[in-house]
């Protein structure tokens, strides 16, 4: 792997499999230098994510000891139920939680049963009786759309002007409907955040954020820049090409 430094975090460029085992040693790295009672771990929604769960899965590339020990959940999720394949949480359980038999009480999903500023709120909630005053999450995952978007801050997002300094929010997305997701002050109050970005698809993408000139509003994983300290990009050959 190569690694650079940039305003938006360390920039790690390599092999998908290298990448994939990168993530956990970085999440298991994270686990060993806290001293949370509850380790809490963010998965994220995309097809990148999916392959990963299935790697990880088939490989037993999370040690034991840490997946009995962690608490799991998603940093962001759509308004759909746990048994749809767009359920960020549903996927991350069905293709590695349940698997490995991480414990039930260890699984944390939004409630989306609820309607979403009330999701948001019980969510909230939970997340405050897991971590301590100040911390979102010990790790969180994100991806990066083709579009810059990142969580569920779509290009043009309410969040990026006012988050109300919550680290968790609800917010109803053009075309996509009412989405959950940790805000860029939830982004601020996390240990760690690896964004992994695969494919020549995100190669435009990546380049605009992170050598171009657009505004927030317009390539939205710029935000990564207010929490570069915490952030690692695991970017594959194919996404970095544009990188001059
Ligand atoms: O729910 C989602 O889809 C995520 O919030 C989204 O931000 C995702 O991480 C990116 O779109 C990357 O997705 P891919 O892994 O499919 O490229």
């Amino acid at each position: 792997m190569t690694e650079k430094q940039t305003d938006y975090g360390r920039l790690l460029i390599g092999e998908k499999m290298e990448l994939f085992a990168e993530a956990v040693r970085l999440a298991v790295a994270q686990k060993e230098a806290s001293e949370s009672t509850n380790f809490t771990w963010a998965f994220t929604g995309g097809s990148t994510p999916q392959a990963w769960y299935q790697w990880a899965a088939e490989t037993d590339a999370i040690p034991a000891e840490v997946l009995a020990s962690t608490h799991f959940t998603v940093s962001d999720e759509r308004c759909v139920p746990l048994n749809s394949d767009e359920s960020n949480f549903g996927n991350a359980e069905r293709k590695l939680l349940a698997p490995k038999s991480v414990p039930v009480e260890h699984r944390h999903p939004w409630v989306v049963a609820y309607e979403p500023e009330k999701a948001a709120e019980a969510y909230r909630r939970t997340m405050q009786l897991l971590n301590p005053p100040g911390k979102a999450y010990d790790v969180c995952f994100l991806g990066m759309g083709d579009d810059a978007h990142t969580a569920s801050f779509f290009p043009g997002s309410e969040l990026l002007k006012s988050d109300g300094s919550v680290f968790f929010a609800a917010v109803d997305t053009p075309q996509k409907g009412w989405r959950l997701t940790i805000t860029p002050t939830g982004l601020q109050a996390c240990g760690l955040i690896v964004v992994m970005t695969l494919g020549a698809g995100k190669a435009e993408a990546l380049k605009r954020v992170l050598e171009g000139d657009d505004a927030l509003l317009d390539a939205p994983s710029k935000i990564l820049k207010t929490c570069a300290d915490k952030v690692v990009w695991l970017v594959d050959e194919a996404a970095a090409s544009q990188l001059s």
